[in-house]
């Protein structure tokens, strides 16, 4: 079976500079999903969204925007938004787990309301001809809770459902229930694709056995922290190539220099690399060795002397 690799958005890290630096030096992704945009009740697009979006700064080869909103105006401003850039498919944020979101009935704290999906999703398929598809998780409190939307997404031409086999109330917090995700892959009649801790090929090839019909993957820690599963699930390996490390580095070196080049001042782009080295250091031998030396350093000079010692004592 032919399989499809969707890069799962993260706010913060996967915008364009780490797509398509990402699909340079790695491959294997499909399709990138950008990360949400909201809109904080102003009928405006905020410039980071708008820099993210922009076909001119995306090289990938398909890129679907996202939105997160219980607002159908809202949903419609930003379909029109993002169908003048071109775009012909927005995804759904229904996943979102952060309680300053969902208490606002908003990302997991909406999958509770089909009425209010049902009135969004009409206004969007009455006045427009974008095609829409979701991003879920099984719901906030219990996981009844998606199985209570399917009637109503059933009425619409959904793409499809990407499903994130946890709850909202779990935020990253204990295991994926996969009991769950297999009564939505017994009751959807929607095309299913599959999210959560796909960090191995192995975790794929075990997900992939217990899930046969499900053939599109979406995987978003997993890929930061091991940037080449994605080509290695495609290969059907579990061997890296063998300048793994001079690759990753370039890598790294390329999606630094544009973010020091983006960010000002030396405190933002230390945040910045910190939270990739979060993922990154799990690839390394000593995880949270390196992740403390990446911490520790001041001045953006000790940062690079860093880094290039961590993947020298690798080769
Ligand atoms: C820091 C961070 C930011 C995220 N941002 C988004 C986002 O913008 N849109 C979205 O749908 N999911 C977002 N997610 C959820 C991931 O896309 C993904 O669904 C989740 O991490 C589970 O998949 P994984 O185990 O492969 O990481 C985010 C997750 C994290 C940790």
């Amino acid at each position: 079976m032919s399989v499809t690799l969707l890069s799962s958005p993260l706010q913060g890290f996967t915008d364009f500079r780490f797509r398509n630096a990402f699909h340079q030096s790695f491959g294997g992704i499909d399709t990138f999903y950008a990360p949400y945009i909201k809109m904080n009740g102003k009928m405006v697009i905020k410039n980071n969204y708008q820099r993210d979006l922009n076909p001119e700064h995306n090289t990938v080869p398909h890129l679907i925007p996202q939105v997160m909103t219980n607002d159908p105006d809202e949903f419609l401003f930003v379909i029109k938004y993002i169908a003048s850039l071109g775009y012909t498919e927005l995804n759904w944020n229904l996943g979102c787990p952060y309680p300053m979101v969902t208490k606002q009935g908003m990302g997991s704290g909406l999958i509770c309301n089909p009425m209010k999906i049902d009135e969004v999703l009409h206004k969007a398929h009455n006045e427009s001809d974008i095609t829409i598809s979701m991003k879920m998780r099984l719901g906030y409190d219990e996981p009844s809770e998606i199985l209570n939307v399917f009637p109503i997404l059933e009425k619409y031409p959904i793409k499809n459902v990407a499903i994130h086999a946890r709850l909202g109330k779990q935020l990253y917090k204990g295991g994926t229930d996969l009991d769950a995700f297999q009564k939505c892959v017994d009751q959807s009649p929607h095309k299913l694709y599959y999210n959560g801790d796909v960090t191995s090929v192995q975790a794929y090839r075990d997900l992939q056995e217990r899930f046969p019909s499900i053939d599109h993957w979406m995987i978003g820690r997993g890929l930061i922290a091991d940037p080449f599963l994605p080509q290695m699930i495609k290969n059907n390996t579990t061997e890296y190539p063998t300048n793994r490390w001079q690759i990753f580095k370039d890598f790294h070196d390329t999606i630094y220099k544009q973010y020091d080049e983006a960010l000002s001042g030396p405190m933002p782009i230390k945040m910045k690399m910190l939270g990739f080295w979060e993922y990154f250091s799990q690839s390394f031998n000593d995880p949270k060795k390196v992740y403390k030396a990446i911490k520790k350093n001041g001045s953006p000079r000790n940062y690079v002397a860093t880094v290039n010692e961590i993947f020298a004592k690798q080769r």
